[in-house]
């Protein structure tokens, strides 16, 4: 189905609330990330990440952005702890970008934007059947990001651009097996946490945002790379409207 959504023109982001009125809603993703306002938690432990790499499955060109999609018809590859109760299911993975390497992220630092952003999707499986099932559920969904900064190569990314040489156009999709997600997190674990949403339509508030502090590292080829199939794919920070972040004890 043609998409009734951009990211630029008629139907970009300022309008997605003529089709999509949750846009204006009070818990919009992504958003910034004022460090002074964050709380620190100490009941918030540590989170606790198991991806099992042979659930990794396809990588597909859905027109607007690339997902690593994984089998998620059963609990091998899911995250808990942390802000999380009970288990949370990885269904696919997939970045967000600019036009060029000075801005890219949807979230932001103290106004600080990165190059890309990194979206590690995941759904209640311990209450809800599926992700359609989950994704309109206050606790429905838990999405994972790591923020990109640009210097030196990333080996791993690497094996991502690699692929997407076989997915040049909308719809095409690629086998993309054995490949470990964990291999894109940081070295430091902190993180940020709040109740948020799906950063583009349906833009459905049912998402705890985990938002690791340290960057991870990619080069400008490797960007330029994401670009060539869609020169940006990212949604502008949203009002708090009163939300409280919290930050992990690690
Ligand atoms: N950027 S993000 O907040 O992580 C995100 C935004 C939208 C969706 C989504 O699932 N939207 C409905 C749907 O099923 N869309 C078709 C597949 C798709 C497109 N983009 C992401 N998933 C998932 C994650
Ligand atoms: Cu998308
Ligand atoms: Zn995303």
């Amino acid at each position: 189905a043609s998409l009734n959504w951009s990211y630029e023109g008629d139907n970009g982001p300022d309008q997605w609330h003529k089709l999509y009125p949750v846009a204006n809603g009070n818990l919009q993703s992504p958003i910034d990330i004022k460090t002074k306002n964050v709380k620190k938690d100490p009941s918030l432990g540590h989170l606790h990440v198991t991806w099992n790499l042979s659930t990794c499955k396809e990588i597909v060109n859905i027109g607007h952005s690339f997902h690593v999609n994984f089998e998620d018809k059963d609990n091998r590859s899911v995250v808990t702890g942390g802000p999380l109760t009970g288990n949370y299911r990885l269904q696919q993975f997939h970045f967000h970008w600019g036009r060029t390497d000075d801005y890219g992220s949807e979230h932001t630092v103290d106004g600080r934007k990165y190059a890309s952003e990194l979206h590690l999707v995941h759904w209640n499986s311990d209450k809800y059947s599926s992700f359609a099932e989950a994704s309109d559920k206050p606790d429905g969904l838990a999405i994972i990001a790591v923020f990109l900064q640009v210097g030196p190569p990333h080996e791993c990314v690497q094996k991502i651009v690699t692929a997407l040489g076989s997915i040049k156009t909308k719809g095409k999709k690629a086998p993309f097996t054995n490949f470990d997600p964990s291999t894109l997190l940081p070295g430091s674990l902190d993180y940020w946490t709040y109740p948020g949403s799906l950063t583009h339509p349906p833009l459905l508030e049912s998402v705890t945002w985990i938002i690791y502090k340290e960057p991870i590292t990619v080069s400008s080829e490797q960007l330029a790379q994401f670009r060539s199939l869609t020169v940006t794919n990212h949604r502008l920070p949203q009002p708090l409207k009163g939300r409280q972040i919290e930050c992990s004890y690690v």
